[in-house]
């Protein structure tokens, strides 16, 4: 499973160069390097077509849904369509597990560079430490370090602490464990919000599911450090996700900020034991563009360190992916074409904001920041 999601990247004909991927030695720098220094102009056009003077929000609309509430579908539907994230509670995972996992990335990546460098992602890799994944794509480097886990990080883990890698290998399974059950969870209620009936969702989700069968998933382990100028560096660049839909788990420090038409750059505030829920590529395809995917970025500040842990969760690497059938209809033509997913990852890796463009077949009506972008 996690084999072809890493031929899936490794099809991607981007040249990828050692520099694309060793990140700074953050604990050695006083200033902000040239080289990760973003002129003002790139600051408010990372979202490329650059809506100059958009507004950050302190975060307050984005959906809280409690998962037990009678509502639930519903909400979830809503918060889809509006704002392509959403934070949830009552999900079901013990806060001593959520902590475990920012602590153990926390052990990481507070590990000296020359070690973390034992574990670095092979320029055709996908697993390992290393810069973000969409670093070729801009002309600067983000304030960003992370470690890319798909399966079982042992190989990894064990070039990093040879006499000590179970425990956090214990931890990043469990984590992985649980993640891809509240996945499925989620998705049921995903695909219930777009009117699937109980046997579709069978056909979808249920034991042998198109969607569930072999799931490609990737965990990411995500460090900004501190850093001393933080308004003229980004921790990560806007992007959407390539998955059906993440879930992100972001500690206690605010940085994750998406961007929605008429509102611009709005923080999604720290929620003690919450997860964020971000609507992904996969899943603006599936419905037709009724839920866009999130526009999103992480921004840095001078004092504190922050970590996220980001679940990517997408079906298997063979599922053909295309608008579902019940959305279409004489007045709702599709709007994608059909495609494998490995063959959509392929095209987001070399083409990133034009990915769903270019599967597209009819022109949009632009409607949120993504699709926006992608008619770039
Ligand atoms: O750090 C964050 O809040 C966002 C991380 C993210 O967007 C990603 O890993 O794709
Ligand atoms: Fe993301």
């Amino acid at each position: 499973m996690s084999t072809s999601l890493s031929e899936a990247y490794r099809s991607s004909a981007h040249p990828i160069h050692l520099q694309h991927i060793i990140p700074l030695d953050f604990s050695s720098v006083r200033e902000l390097p040239d080289s990760h220094a973003w002129t003002s102009s790139l600051l408010l056009d990372d979202k490329p077509h650059g809506r100059r003077g958009s507004v950050i929000g302190v975060g307050g609309p984005i959906p809280v849904i409690d998962l037990a509430d009678a509502n639930v579908v519903k909400l979830v539907g809503r918060a889809c369509e509006t704002w392509g994230v959403f934070q949830i509670t009552n999900h079901g995972q013990p806060i001593s597990l959520l902590e475990a996992v920012e602590s153990e990335s926390l052990r990481l990546f507070s590990l000296p560079a020359e070690q973390k460098l034992k574990a670095l992602r092979s320029p055709d890799g996908a697993t390992g430490y290393g810069r973000a994944r969409i670093t070729p794509f801009f002309s600067k480097l983000m304030w960003h370090e992370g470690f890319t886990i798909m399966g079982s990080p042992a190989e990894h883990a064990h070039q990093l602490w040879p006499h000590n890698y179970t425990r956090f290998c214990g931890v990043m399974d469990e984590y992985q464990k649980e993640m891809k059950q509240l996945s499925v969870r989620l998705l049921r209620l995903i695909l219930s919000s777009l009117g699937l009936a109980r046997e579709d969702l069978t056909k979808w989700v249920g034991p042998a599911g198109e969607f569930t069968q072999g799931a490609t998933t990737a965990l990411q382990l995500n460090s900004y450090p501190a850093c001393p100028d933080p308004n003229r560096t980004m921790g990560l660049a806007a992007h959407t996700d390539t998955s059906m839909f993440t879930i992100l788990y972001q500690s206690n420090t605010s940085g994750l900020q998406i961007f929605r038409d008429g509102f611009g750059w709005v923080s999604v505030p720290p929620l003690a034991g919450a997860l964020i829920v971000n609507v992904g590529d996969l899943l603006q395809i599936l419905s037709n563009a009724r839920f866009p995917a999130v526009l999103h970025r992480a921004v840095v500040n001078r004092t504190n360190q922050r970590l996220s842990i980001a679940y990517f969760y997408g079906p298997s690497t063979e599922t053909r992916i295309m608008p579902l059938s019940k959305l279409i209809g004489p007045g709702d033509p599709p709007l994608y074409r059909s495609l494998t997913w490995k063959e959509y990852i392929g095209i987001k890796a070399k083409h990133l904001y034009r990915a769903l463009s270019l599967v597209r077949l009819q022109q949009l009506a632009p409607m949120n920041g993504s699709l926006d972008m992608n008619d770039q």
